[in-house]
């Protein structure tokens, strides 16, 4: 995403509403094409304030795709997507904020400099907050292109948070991070909604994700193959827990028995 998207996103949005019952977010049949090959089908997602959704799935399930398009940045071929800030949310005047894959940052400026720069387009943002909220706070002063994978990661976090805004989009927060700071990520995440704001999120660390989202939506190969609570999905398939339960929700068996498949870690379906 380019520095322009990330200032100016563009989204369906509609007006901001005092009515609590609007979700946040609703996705109707998004569907898209790279070419010949069709990358999601008919998937439709809806959120609201204070929810937590996570999105997971193997390895080009689709998931950045649709995360883009649920954050306003990209169009899809086909279906609507509709940000709505509902409720007495916080972040009036921003409706989301968005963490890409690989976030991006001028070099030459400071993390402060750098937040102080995105901060000049958002209402309220307290950036010293910020970089204290994702842990960035004591190497303010460093430079951003030496910053490490994962801390490049929690300042474009940080530029997500800013403003507070009622909607945030996560595509793979916790990617590069150590185990302490995907805890700390996820406590993060557990605030926002706690607060009322929504959160969408994509994630391979589904440990966390159980703990953490509301509802996790399961892609593959572009499609919806199941949506549910963590404690649904896991009781529907017979797994132990949601990592166990992955590969048999991602093969659509969720009557049999958890399989040699399912028994695959998460790491091993993305690293295969
Ligand atoms: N700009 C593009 N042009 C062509 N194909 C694309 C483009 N972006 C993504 N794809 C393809 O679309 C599919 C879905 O990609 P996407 O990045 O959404 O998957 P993902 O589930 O986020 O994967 P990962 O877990 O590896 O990040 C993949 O097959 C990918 O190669």
């Amino acid at each position: 995403m380019t520095d322009h998207e990330n200032r100016h996103p563009r989204t369906n949005a509609s007006t901001p509403t005092l009515d609590d019952s609007t979700p946040t977010l609703a996705a109707e049949n998004v569907s898209h094409r790279f070419g010949d090959l069709r990358v999601l089908e008919d998937v439709s997602l809806s959120v609201e304030p204070g929810e937590t959704v996570a999105v997971v799935g193997p390895n080009g399930s689709g998931k950045s795709t649709l995360l883009r398009f649920l954050a306003g940045v990209r169009t899809p071929d086909s279906g609507t997507v509709t940000q709505s800030a509902a409720g007495d949310a916080p972040g009036e005047g921003r409706q989301s904020g968005y963490l890409p894959q690989q976030p991006e940052f001028r070099a030459g400026f400071c993390l402060r400099d750098t937040l102080a720069f995105y901060a000049k387009f958002v209402e309220g943002a307290d950036i010293d907050q910020t970089l204290d909220q994702v842990g960035l706070a004591e190497i303010r002063g460093q430079h951003t292109e030496t910053l490490s994978g994962g801390q490049t990661r929690l300042l474009g976090l940080g530029r997500a948070l800013l403003g507070d805004p009622p909607l945030l989009v996560l595509d793979e927060p916790a990617s590069g991070l150590d185990p302490e700071m995907v805890e700390r990520l996820f406590a993060i995440v557990s605030d926002i909604a706690s607060s009322g704001r929504s959160v969408v999120l994509s994630s391979h660390n589904l440990g966390p994700v159980e703990r953490v989202a509301d509802r996790v939506l399961v892609l593959s190969d572009g499609r919806v193959v199941a949506d549910g609570s963590p404690r649904e999905l896991v009781e529907r398939s017979g797994a132990p827990d949601l990592q166990m339960a992955f590969g048999t929700l991602v093969s659509g068996d969720e009557d049999e028995p958890a399989s040699t498949d399912a028994r695959r870690t998460p790491d091993e379906v993305v690293e295969q």
